[in-house]
């Protein structure tokens, strides 16, 4: 799915509107999404307090309020009554509404404590119009709104935020416990300094401009399960073991066994044909008897001390892996030595960003940095649209596939595309998680998936994966290996 820019989206509203369907009528079509949306998971709810702004987020505002009167519920709005300059769509709604008897029309300044359990609070203050700070008096109401605990909508955007890039510091921004954004994400929800507003994210279909969303550029996207469908290929009968690629994880060191055990369990899971794990000695008994399906390759006793070459194999290399000087030396000779495309993680990043050789790196690798092991790499960014933009020129310039961990996931690609992960959960915030995406990135590659593709699925299916497992066990007590047992019901889901 495209994301678009504030700008892009309002011209993608006016060539809606240029196509067929009035502004009015397309405002009308938003309010009904956001109202059919709220009577299926506000069933129990009594009374809606909606917060009007007056441009045609504050239009939608309006007509949520009437269409959710119509359908039975208390209603009461608030306004800006001092200073009413609403936009055309938001007058010819601010009429309707008060043609309608039963809903009480406030002033903002009215807002009481609200101990109702029932009630619910609707944002219609601002939208993707956003362009500059708000006021003290909009701040001071966000902040008295933020404060009264009943559950709050925002209406496309949580007020306060932008569509498309950071907020200034200490700015007031309405927190959420769900948004019901039009058509898109917007790219504020995806990073962890604005998104933490958010709260769960709905995103409603009403049905713009198909054309204009086809042909519009975007650097953005959202990796979603329509884009995964066309990405997963179905193993073919009359296959062997040898149709589905070698992969070989590299990594481990006294104390940190498990960590490349976690992987190469994971590139099993994934569907690897051959799997081998090149870890020392000291972890040779832990993996033969753990994950018997493997082979190992002993090199060193309690580290990596040489990285043997094999023929037509996709290489994992870092989790575990130490900082060894021998360990190092290995990796560099391996580097130099070899070219073909491989996964880089952990230890192997943190390696090189000391040596800060990163022309090693062979051209269409992938690494997968968390923002600490980023900031080794490449330094330091102000926040994490920065860091978004500094991976883009880094991807392009070393022509490499950046997966930048966090919240939501995102992979940057040599074209300087950026994708957006939105499967996966704070359970997965935890050591060995980055272990297992590796054995998946690995083993995807080595069955062949093109090497962008196999990010963004490997990205996704990793998330997905962490979703059934928190279902299962809870976001605070899942394990990545039980993660790594649920890659199975993924696969079974998409076949
Ligand atoms: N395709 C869609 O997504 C549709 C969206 N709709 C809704 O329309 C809003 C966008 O409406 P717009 O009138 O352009 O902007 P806002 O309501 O967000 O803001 C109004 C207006 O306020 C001015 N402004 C900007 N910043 C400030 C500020 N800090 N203080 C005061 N005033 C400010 C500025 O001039 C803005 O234009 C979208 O989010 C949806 O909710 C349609 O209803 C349906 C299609
Ligand atoms: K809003």
């Amino acid at each position: 799915m495209k994301i678009l820019t504030a700008d892009q989206i309002k011209k993608c509203d006016s060539a809606t509107i240029e196509n067929g369907i009035s502004s009015i009528n397309l405002m009308e079509k938003a309010a009904n999404a956001c109202v059919d949306w709220i009577q299926v998971n506000f069933k129990q709810a009594k009374r809606f307090l909606i917060f009007c702004g007056q441009g045609n987020n504050g239009g939608d505002g309006l007509a949520i309020a009437r269409l959710l009167y119509e359908k039975g519920f208390d209603v009461e709005v608030f306004i800006e009554k001092n200073q009413m300059k609403f936009s055309a769509d938001a007058e010819i709604n601010f009429k309707r509404l008060k043609l309608i008897k039963g809903i009480d029309i406030n002033n903002f300044s009215d807002v009481l404590i609200v101990n109702n359990e029932k009630s619910v609070i609707v944002d219609a203050l601002f939208g993707y119009g956003l362009n500059r700070e708000l006021s003290n008096d909009f701040k001071n109401l966000i902040e008295k709104l933020n404060q009264i605990p009943v559950p709050k909508i925002s209406i496309d955007i949580p007020t306060g935020l932008y569509a498309d890039k950071i907020n200034e510091e200490e700015s007031a921004i309405f927190k959420a416990d769900f948004t019901l954004t039009f058509q898109f994400y917007k790219r504020s929800f995806l990073h962890p300094e604005t998104g933490k507003f958010c709260g769960k994210i709905e995103v409603l279909d009403i049905d713009l401009n198909s054309k204009f969303i086809d042909e519009v550029k975007t650097d953005y996207f959202v990796i979603d399960g329509s884009l995964i469908r066309k990405i997963y290929k179905p193993r073919e009968d009359f296959s062997n073991k040898g149709s589905f690629g070698k992969s070989i994880l590299i990594g481990g060191s006294y104390g940190k066994i498990g960590a490349v055990l976690m992987s190469t369990l994971s590139a099993l899971r994934t569907g690897s044909g051959l799997t081998f794990t090149m870890a020392p000695e000291c972890g040779n008994l832990i993996l033969q008897s753990q994950v018997p399906e493997a082979m190992f390759i002993g090199v060193g006793e309690k580290y990596v001390d040489d990285i043997e070459v094999q023929e037509k194999a996709v290489y994992g290399i870092g989790p575990g892996l130490g900082k060894e000087k021998q360990t190092q030396k290995a990796l560099f000779d391996f580097l130099k030595s070899y070219q073909n495309p491989m996964i880089l993680d952990a230890d192997a990043l943190n390696i090189l960003a000391e040596s800060q050789n990163l022309n090693l790196i062979p051209k269409n690798s992938v690494i997968t940095p968390h923002p600490l092991e980023f900031e080794r790499l490449f330094g330091k960014t102000q926040n994490s649209f920065d860091r978004i933009e500094l991976a883009k020129e880094k991807a392009e310039e070393l022509q490499i596939f950046i997966v930048l961990k966090d919240h939501h996931t995102a992979v940057i690609t040599p074209e300087r595309k950026v994708y957006y992960n939105i499967t996966g959960n704070s359970g997965m915030a935890k050591g060995g998680s980055g272990d297992v995406l590796t054995g998946i990135l690995t083993s995807l590659i080595s069955q062949k998936y093109d090497i962008e593709k196999a990010c963004l699925f490997g990205v996704w299916l990793h998330g997905k994966a962490g979703d059934l497992a928190a279902a299962e066990f809870s976001e605070e007590s899942m394990l990545p290996t039980d993660l790594i047992n649920k890659i199975g019901e993924v696969f079974q889901n998409l076949s």
